[in-house]
C-alpha cells in the first residue's frame, strides 16, 4: 500500500515500557489543529499565531476514562522541524497506558473531526524528512544506524553518515563520470568535423581509473555492516575440538550445545561479544567432516560460507590429538585475512606432547586455551581486539562505509562502467559508451536517493521502527 504523504501522522517516538517521559509525535498539515482540540494550556494561549519552537505546559483530559494528565508540548512549525512539516510533540509521563490512551484519543478525535490523521508507518517521519529534502537517502540510513549503534565507535560512524560522508564520496565519482560523459557527447556532436575532442585511448584511460576507484569502494570491508552487527568472527575446526565450548566460555553463558559426541553443532549459531567497546559477532559452525549425511553436508556448506565472509577466522584444534591430521581435513587452502590459531583442551595431559603446528599456520598468532579451566581466554580476547585495533580490520572514521544496499548499487554501477569499457575496446560508436555511462550515473544516484523507486524507499524505511 502506498502511504499518503498528505496525511497527518502520529506515533509514539519513545520505546514502549515505563520511563520518566514518553514522546508522542504528530507531523503533517493538521498536526496543530489536532492538538488544539484536546490540549488545555496553562495559561491560555492563541494557537493561531504561535511561533515555531514554542513549548507549552498544560493538560490533556480523557473524557471516557475521567483522567487528566500533565503534558508539555513542543511545537515546531514547517519548515523548521525534522520532517519540514508542522510537528507537535507531546511529552507525557512515561507510562505505556498513557501512551496507548493518548494515541487512541488523538486518532479517534481526528476521525470525528474529519481529519486525515493515521498511525505512522515504520520510518515514516524520516521518510518525510527525505521526501522534503532535509536529508538524502544515505543520511536517512545514517539516522537508522545512529539509533542502532551499540558502541561509541559505531556511533561515530553513523554520525559521519548522517553528516553526508557517504553521499560526498559517491557524488565525487558521479562527477567524474559526468565529466567524461560530457566530453564523449561533445565528440558525438562534433563527429562530422575534423576535431578530435577526446581520443579513444583517453576514454579507455579514464574509464579504467573509474573502475579502479569504484572497485576500491567494494573491496573495503563492509564496515557499516560491521558496525551494526559486530565483526564477523568465525570459529572453524574439526568436530569435537571445543568450538561451542569456547564460545560459551567467552560469553560466560551457555549459548551453544556442547557434547562429547562429534557433530553436535549443525546450524550456524551467532552471538555477540563486546570487548573494550568493540562488538564481535561470534559465529559457531559445525565441525568440518567429510560426510554423506544430508544435514551435515548442508551444515558444512554453511560453515564454509561463513568462513568466506569472515573478517576474523579463529581456527580451533584439539590439542589432545594429532594437529597435522586435523589440518589436512580442514581444507584451508584459500585462507586469507585475519587468522588466530587456537590449540584447545590444553588442560588435558596429552596436549603437552603435541604442540607442533604445521608450517603454513606458523605465521598466525597462536594461543593455547582450555574452555574447561578458562586458560588462555584472556589472551584470545586480546588477540581479537588487537586484530581490530592493529588496523587490520578497518574501522577508522576516514574511509567511506557503505550499507549492503549501497554496495549493491555500486556493484551494479560498476557493471555499467565495465560495459562502457567493452564498447570502447570494441571501437563501438560513442553513443553506446555514453549510454552505459549514463546508466552508471543513475545507479549511483540511488544511493543518495536522487533516483528512487518505491521499492528502494520501502526497503530502506521498513528497517526503521515506528515513530522515527
Ligand atoms: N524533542 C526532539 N528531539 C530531537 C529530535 C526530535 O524530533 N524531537 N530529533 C529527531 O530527529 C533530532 C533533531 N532533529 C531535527 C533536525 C532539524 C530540525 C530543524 O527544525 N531544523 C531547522 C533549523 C533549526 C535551526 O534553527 O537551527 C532547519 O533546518 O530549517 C529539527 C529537529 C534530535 N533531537
Ligand atoms: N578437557 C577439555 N574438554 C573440552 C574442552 N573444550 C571442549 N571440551 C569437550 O569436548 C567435547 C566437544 O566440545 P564441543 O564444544 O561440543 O565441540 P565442538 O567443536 O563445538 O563440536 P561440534 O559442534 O561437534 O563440531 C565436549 O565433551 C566438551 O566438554 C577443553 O578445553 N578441555
Ligand atoms: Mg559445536
Amino acid at each position: 500500500m502506498f502511504p499518503e504523504t498528505q496525511d497527518t501522522i502520529v506515533a509514539a517516538s519513545t520505546p514502549s515500557g515505563r520511563s520518566l517521559c514518553a514522546i508522542i509525535k504528530i507531523s503533517g498539515p493538521e498536526a496543530i489543529q489536532c492538538i488544539k482540540d484536546i490540549f488545555i494550556p496553562t495559561p491560555q494561549i492563541n494557537f493561531e499565531h504561535i511561533p515555531t519552537y514554542t513549548s507549552l505546559c498544560g493538560h490533556i483530559r480523557f473524557p471516557a476514562e475521567h483522567v487528566t494528565i500533565p503534558v508539555v508540548l513542543y511545537i515546531m512549525k514547517q519548515p523548521y522541524s525534522y520532517t519540514k512539516e508542522d510537528v507537535v510533540e507531546i511529552h507525557t509521563p512515561g507510562s505505556p497506558v498513557i501512551v496507548e490512551m493518548l494515541l487512541c484519543f488523538i486518532l479517534s478525535n481526528g476521525i470525528h473531526t474529519k481529519k486525515s490523521i493515521r498511525l505512522s508507518q515504520p520510518g515514516e517521519f524520516t521518510k518525510r524528512a527525505f521526501l522534503h529534502g532535509r536529508i538524502d537517502l544515505a543520511q536517512a540510513e545514517g539516522v537508522l544506524h545512529i539509533i542502532r549503534a551499540q558502541t561509541d565507535r559505531e556511533l561515530n560512524r553513523a554520525v559521519a553518515q548522517l553528516g553526508g560522508d557517504v553521499s560526498k564520496k559517491i557524488k565525487h565519482i558521479q562527477n567524474d563520470i559526468v565529466s567524461l560523459c560530457s566530453y564523449i557527447e561533445a565528440a558525438i556532436d562534433f563527429s562530422d568535423q575534423d576535431i578530435e575532442l577526446i581520443s579513444t585511448a583517453e576514454i579507455r584511460n579514464r574509464i579504467e581509473i573509474l573502475e579502479k576507484n569504484m572497485l576500491q569502494f567494494l573491496t573495503q570491508p563492509e564496515t557499516m555492516k560491521v558496525t551494526s552487527e559486530g565483526i564477523d568472527t568465525v570459529l572453524y575446526g574439526n568436530p569435537n575440538v571445543g568450538k561451542s565450548s569456547l564460545i560459551n566460555a567467552l560469553l560466560g553463558r551457555k549459548r551453544s550445545i556442547v557434547c562429547e559426541i562429534p557433530g553436535t553443532t549443525r546450524d550456524v549459531i551467532t552471538s555477540t561479544l563486546e570487548i573494550e567497546g568493540i562488538c564481535f559477532k561470534l559465529i559457531d559452525t559445525a565441525g568440518i567432516d567429510n560426510t554423506e549425511d544430508v544435514i551435515m553436508s548442508g551444515a558444512m556448506e554453511m560453515a564454509q560460507a561463513s568462513l568466506k565472509r569472515a573478517q576474523i577466522v579463529v581456527l580451533v584444534f584439539d590439542g589432545s590429538i594429532d594437529i597435522s591430521k586435523q589440518v589436512k581435513e580442514m581444507e584451508l587452502e584459500d585462507l586469507t585475512g585475519n587468522v588466530i590459531v587456537i590449540i584447545n583442551k590444553c588442560d588435558l595431559q596429552k596436549n603437552k606432547q603435541i604442540t607442533e603446528i604445521p608450517g603454513m599456520l606458523k605465521k598466525y598468532p597462536l594461543v593455547h586455551t582450555s574452555a574447561l579451566t578458562g586458560e588462555g581466554l584472556e589472551r584470545l580476547k586480546e588477540l581479537l581486539t588487537e586484530s581490530v585495533l592493529g588496523g587490520r580490520i578497518n574501522l577508522s572514521g576516514d574511509s567511506a562505509c557503505f550499507t549492503v544496499r549501497q554496495r549493491e548499487a555500486i556493484q551494479r554501477s560498476l557493471q555499467s562502467i565495465h560495459r562502457a569499457m567493452e564498447s570502447a575496446e570494441n571501437n563501438e560508436s560513442h553513443e553506446f559508451i555514453a549510454l552505459s555511462l549514463h546508466e552508471a550515473i543513475d545507479t549511483l544516484g540511488e544511493i543518495a536517493g536522487e533516483v528512487t523507486t518505491e521499492d528502494i524507499l520501502d526497503k530502506v524505511f521498513s528497517e526503521f521502527c515506528i515513530g522515527k
